[in-house]
């Protein structure tokens, strides 16, 4: 049997949610990554150390793998201060900060309405070294929703990048070509997280033969040319690109909708299907950079010790998983994956 051993991944960019949700996420995200990056994009937002720490005592209460470890985030707001900054960075906990433009995402009303709004922030973070992790989409009526993250790119994270040329910045759940130009050309200091429904969708795969809810999220699945693009940076081997999945559970009524939320639940088999990606490519040599090397080596973290252990053989994915009171539809519900991970 064909079987893949690498070092112990990490999930830069997660949504765990909150309250009963929890049981669900947590057992998922810490049946073998090691780390995850937890967004802070909750009712109401984790906008300070304190309420990083509750949220953190909160996920931990659930009893994840011993192995496992959350690294929070703070979420940025108009009204966010440098002392913020500092006191998030002395707790200990928290690992990074998110800027979502308001507006532009799931529960980013009390986002950032602009950027000079948070100079301060942004200059505390380059002094004590906190990444800044972006949600890269214009919010504009006039502006199209396949052209939000290229236009993000030009007009606010070009000019944020040049005044603040020691702050570190992930460019989250990159989509476009355009993502991975910039990425490719920027200094050390900038990189991208990639999900894996970007890599294994396109638009066709959500709206040929009907409106397929769960493959909507947000940035918007683009066009093939630019799946491909993403293909091929997160298969590439540089170390500016790493794993993220962006796993963001809705309930199953809330994504089967008239007006149907954004997000896909990946957490249930995250690293089964990046290996499906990577062995299509002829690239499963590469897996181990993009899932365990290259993102702790940004957040200058240590790479995990351990090691986990795929082989491949195929499962079945059930329709529907528990989600607090309610079920979520998973990636691949009803259907196979190719990899799973050894016990
Ligand atoms: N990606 C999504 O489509 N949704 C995320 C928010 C986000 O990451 O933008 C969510 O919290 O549901
Ligand atoms: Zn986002
Ligand atoms: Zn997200």
């Amino acid at each position: 049997m064909t079987t893949l051993t690498i070092t112990r991944p990490d999930d830069w960019h997660v949504h765990l949610r909150d309250g009963d949700a929890l049981k669900t996420t947590v057992a998922d995200i810490s049946r073998y990554f090691g780390r995850a990056i937890v967004m802070p994009n909750l009712v109401p937002p984790v906008t300070n150390a304190e309420l990083a720490q509750r949220y953190h005592q909160r996920i931990m209460a659930e009893k994840p793998a011993a192995q496992f470890q959350p690294l929070m985030v703070l979420y940025l707001t108009d009204n966010t201060t440098a002392e913020d900054i500092k006191q998030a960075k002395a707790s200990g906990i928290v690992y990074a900060a998110k800027l979502y433009p308001a507006g532009a995402t799931t529960n980013s009303s009390s986002g950032v309405t602009s950027i000079d709004n948070i100079a301060q922030v942004l200059a505390a973070m380059q002094e004590v070294d906190m990444p800044l992790l972006i949600h890269g989409e214009v919010t504009d009526n006039h502006i199209d929703i396949f052209d939000r993250e290229a236009v993000f790119i030009d007009t606010i994270l070009k000019p944020l990048v040049a005044s603040y040329p020691n702050l570190k910045v992930v460019l989250e759940h990159i989509t476009t070509k355009n993502a991975v130009e910039f990425v490719q050309q920027a200094g050390e200091n900038v990189a991208a997280t990639i999900t894996v429904h970007h890599l294994l969708y396109n638009r066709n795969h959500m709206l040929v033969g009907g409106i397929r809810p769960h493959y909507f999220c947000l940035p918007i699945l683009k066009r093939n040319i630019h799946q491909q693009a993403l293909i091929a940076a997160a298969t590439s081997g540089s170390s500016k690109f790493f794993l993220g999945t962006d796993s963001a559970p809705h309930p199953k009524h809330a994504k089967e909708s008239s007006c149907g939320c954004a997000g896909a639940y990946t957490a249930h088999a995250a690293i089964e299907l990046y290996a499906e990606v990577f062995e299509q490519e002829n690239a499963l040599d590469k897996l181990e950079g993009f899932a365990s090397l290259h993102g702790p080596a940004f957040y200058n973290l240590p790479v995990n010790k351990d090691t986990i252990t795929l082989e491949k053989t195929s499962w079945h994915v059930p329709e529907t998983l528990n989600f607090g009171d309610d079920v979520v539809v998973p990636i691949r519900a009803n259907d196979t994956i190719a990899w799973q991970v050894k016990e």
